[in-house]
């Protein structure tokens, strides 16, 4: 659709952000708060998969979010809500409202084409989130810096944050309060997303559950980070990375979608240093040496399964104007 189908005045200005989608090298969950929020301690990693968001201009005070007419999505955005439930919509009219910024001269129309596979584990509502975010605060120049900006982005989600600043860093929290990391470029990594999406909500409370009931050990209050997998970043060694990675939400994802364990036995069986659950699943990230041992994981994977699978890389930039 093109800004003029929308209404819009095609000569209204319009800024165009790009930001990424994100692994965990590392997620480990304590039990949740009065609020529900677990305590976590992870790693992060952005990724070469990145979502597009414009800001364009609207004189009626409006803010609305759509499909992009002038990016294209490469993951299938059925399940994406295009009103005020989306990610990019929220950011915009949090940062109005934050700011007090007049809504008569504040309106907005949000353009998104994704790359990160939704409801995947990966951050893609929340790297638009980040987009939207730096997008109207370039179009309403409210000069905030990207730090200013990560924090403005809290409230939107535990992952938000991250992908307004990217690179590799560790979460502590929700997964909100950030600690850069310097990881030496780079790590190449195979994603392997489903057809099918789970629920986050969903995934905590199932690891809660299996931590009731025994299946699993209890995990700490406040979860220690990783030290292992931040060396490993250092080092720039993947299978000191592969071995040292975890994260607690995998038992809980593959209970709830089991068919991960055969193809997480299938990427190992294809040469893969390490397979693990992404996030809260069910995409699937699997290590590799190097680029070309990714690129061939990948045709391979997808031979065998006839599911794409994504050769990508990380550390890459958070949220920048294009
Ligand atoms: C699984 C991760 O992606 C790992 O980075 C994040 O912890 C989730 O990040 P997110 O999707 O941005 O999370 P939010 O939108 O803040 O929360 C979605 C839901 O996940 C659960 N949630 C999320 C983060 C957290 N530390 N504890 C939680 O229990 C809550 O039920 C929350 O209502
Ligand atoms: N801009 C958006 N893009 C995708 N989904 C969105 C967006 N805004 C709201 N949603 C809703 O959020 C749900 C989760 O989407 P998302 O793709 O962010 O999941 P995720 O990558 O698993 O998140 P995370 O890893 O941060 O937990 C979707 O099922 C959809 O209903």
């Amino acid at each position: 659709m093109t800004t003029e189908d929308l209404g819009l005045d095609p000569t209204a200005r319009h800024v165009t952000v790009s930001a990424p989608g994100k692994v965990n090298l590392s997620l480990r969950v304590g039990p949740p708060g009065a609020d529900g929020y677990h305590p976590v301690a992870t790693v992060y990693l952005a990724v070469s998969l990145r979502e597009t968001v414009t800001a364009i201009a609207r004189a009626d005070g409006r803010i609305t979010v759509g499909p992009s007419g002038r990016h294209i999505s490469l993951v299938d955005t059925e399940d994406v809500p295009w009103d005020e439930r989306n990610l990019a919509h929220r950011a915009a009219a949090h940062l109005r409202h934050t700011l007090g910024l007049d809504p008569d001269s504040h309106g907005v129309h949000l353009e998104v084409a994704k790359q990160v596979p939704v409801a995947g584990g990966m951050g893609g509502g929340s790297a638009d989130a980040a987009a939207a975010l730096l997008a109207c605060s370039v179009l309403w120049e409210t000069g905030h810096t990207r730090a200013e900006l990560a924090e403005l982005a809290a409230p939107l989600g535990a992952d938000v944050p991250f992908s307004v600043l990217g690179g590799a860093a560790v979460g502590l929290g929700t997964g909100a309060e950030l600690t850069p990391v310097a990881a030496r470029t780079p790590v190449h990594l195979v994603l392997v997303p489903a057809d099918a999406g789970l629920s986050t909500p969903v995934v905590f409370q199932t690891l809660d559950e299996l931590r009731r009931e025994g299946h699993l050990t209890d995990g700490p209050t406040r979860p220690e980070v990783n030290e292992a997998v931040l060396r490993a970043l250092t080092a720039a060694d993947p299978l000191e990375l592969a071995t040292a990675m975890d994260n607690d939400l995998q038992t809980p994802a593959v209970v709830l979608f089991p068919e991960l364990s055969d193809v997480l036995d299938l990427g190992l069986d294809e040469g893969a240093l390490r397979g693990m659950v992404s996030g809260s699943g069910p995409t699937l990230l699997f290590v590799a040496q190097d680029e070309a041992s990714a690129l061939r994981l990948a045709s391979a994977i997808e031979e065998r399964t006839g599911v794409r699978a994504l050769p990508v890389h990380g550390p890459v930039p958070g949220a920048h104007v294009l």
